[in-house]
């Protein structure tokens, strides 16, 4: 097995995640610490303008674009050293291999599915900044990455990418199950009886939220859902947010942080107070993710939930009362709902090495099961 670091950045630019994991990429060990290391208060600006600029972005050569991928990159490379040096102190164990998702700053899959068969439809384009050369050199490990666009060129969505994981970490489950995890944006992935996997974004989950959030009181986050449960979510505004053609639209489908950025405008958000807008954000997160049981093929018999969303009373009161199995934080299952996608970019990362493949039809719906990323240094 290897011993692995995997790292994500997420939608919601809040930080780095990393987690220590031995694995082969398919069975999973021991699980060591992990970690979270925010980013600094610029370079989240800096991050969230990268993502409104990165449409028109002269790839290789903008100095601002290089300068947020250094900031970004050696971040990164901190939090793989404070890792190591807590795996050292407490399993005496070292790594051998990252994991490096990367910064997501735009994802624009193809729409259409490919059939069995077809010539690859590679008019999709995702793109994930990061340096990987610089993280080795700044590490001295080896550096997997660029997970997602062997998929988007090959047809495929290029994201979910951890139902592969939470399969693995769901062996002894009882399904089918679904597990969900809400970050900036949501995603779920649905387990069958026989292991079977249909896996999908749900639509915005905290992106929003925290946007409007920042908009209202200026802080970066609705901290325990308090501006949301003082608010009463407006009924005319979501029911404009749930005819959004995406909630209808059958799986494979995925999206980037600001899909629904104009829509959310359009629908009349804007107008309301900062508690009725919270609340209003934190029931539609809950109402997108009804919306994809629809496309499951048979109820789950409960629903484990990760990521920060799980830490807003808000969202998880407003998804038991439109979702009718159980809601619990997968905590209940022994897992770290904060770590559960860093774990996940460690778990991949050694499938990266073993050829093994990232992504499947009922995940990203490309044709085949289908290996991807890319690999700098030998693991030690
Ligand atoms: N105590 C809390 N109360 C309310 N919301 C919280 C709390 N803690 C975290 N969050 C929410 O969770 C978000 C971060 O979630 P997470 O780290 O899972 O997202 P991410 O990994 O960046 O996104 P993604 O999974 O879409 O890539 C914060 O931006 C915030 O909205
Ligand atoms: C393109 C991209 O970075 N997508 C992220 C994002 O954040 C949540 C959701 O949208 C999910 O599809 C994906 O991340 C997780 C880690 C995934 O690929 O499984």
């Amino acid at each position: 097995m290897l011993r692995t670091i995997g790292l994500m950045s997420g939608t919601s630019l809040d930080g780095v995640d990393a987690a220590w994991v031995e694995t082969d990429g398919e069975a999973i060990g021991r699980i060591g610490p992990a970690l979270t290391l925010t980013y600094d208060p610029a370079l989240r600006r800096d991050l969230r303008r990268l993502l409104d600029l990165a449409p028109t972005l002269d790839k290789p050569d903008d100095p601002f674009l290089a300068d947020c991928v250094r900031r970004l990159t050696e971040r990164h490379a901190e939090a793989v050293a404070r890792l190591r040096e807590q795996s050292r102190a407490q399993l005496g164990e070292d790594a051998d291999l990252v994991g490096f998702h990367g910064q997501t700053i735009l994802h624009r899959p193809a729409t259409s599915r490919p059939a069995a068969g077809d010539p690859a439809d590679a008019s999709g384009f995702t793109w994930q900044v990061g340096d990987a050369g610089l993280l080795s050199r700044l590490s001295g490990l080896a550096v997997a990455y660029d997970f997602r666009s062997a998929d988007v060129a090959a047809g495929g969505q290029g994201a979910p990418l951890v139902p592969v994981v939470h399969a693995a970490m769901a062996a002894t489950l009882p399904k089918p199950l679904a597990v969900l995890n809400l970050g900036g944006v949501g995603n779920v992935t649905f387990i069958g009886r026989d292991g079977a996997l249909v896996a999908f974004d749900t639509g915005p989950a905290n992106g929003p939220l925290d946007d409007w959030t920042r908009r209202a009181t200026g802080r970066d986050y609705d901290q325990d859902g308090e501006l949301a449960l003082a608010g009463t979510a407006d009924g005319a505004v979501l029911g404009r947010l749930m005819a959004h053609p995406y909630l209808a639209a059958p799986p494979p489908k995925s999206l980037d942080r600001l899909d629904f950025d104009r829509a959310l405008r359009e629908a009349g958000a804007g107008e309301l107070s900062p508690q009725d807008g919270a609340a209003t954000l934190a029931t539609f997160c809950a109402v997108c993710v009804a919306a994809a049981a629809r496309h499951f093929p048979e109820p789950p018999l409960q629903w484990l939930v990760g990521g920060g969303g799980r830490r807003n009373p808000a969202i998880m009161r407003a998804l038991a009362g439109v979702l009718e199995q159980p809601v619990r934080p997968v905590e209940v299952a022994g897992w770290n709902g904060d770590a559960l996608e860093a774990q996940a970019f460690g778990v991949l990362a050694a499938r990266v090495t073993r050829g093994l493949p990232l992504t499947f039809p009922g995940t990203t719906g490309v044709a085949q099961p289908l290996a991807g990323g890319r690999v700098i240094g030998v693991p030690a």
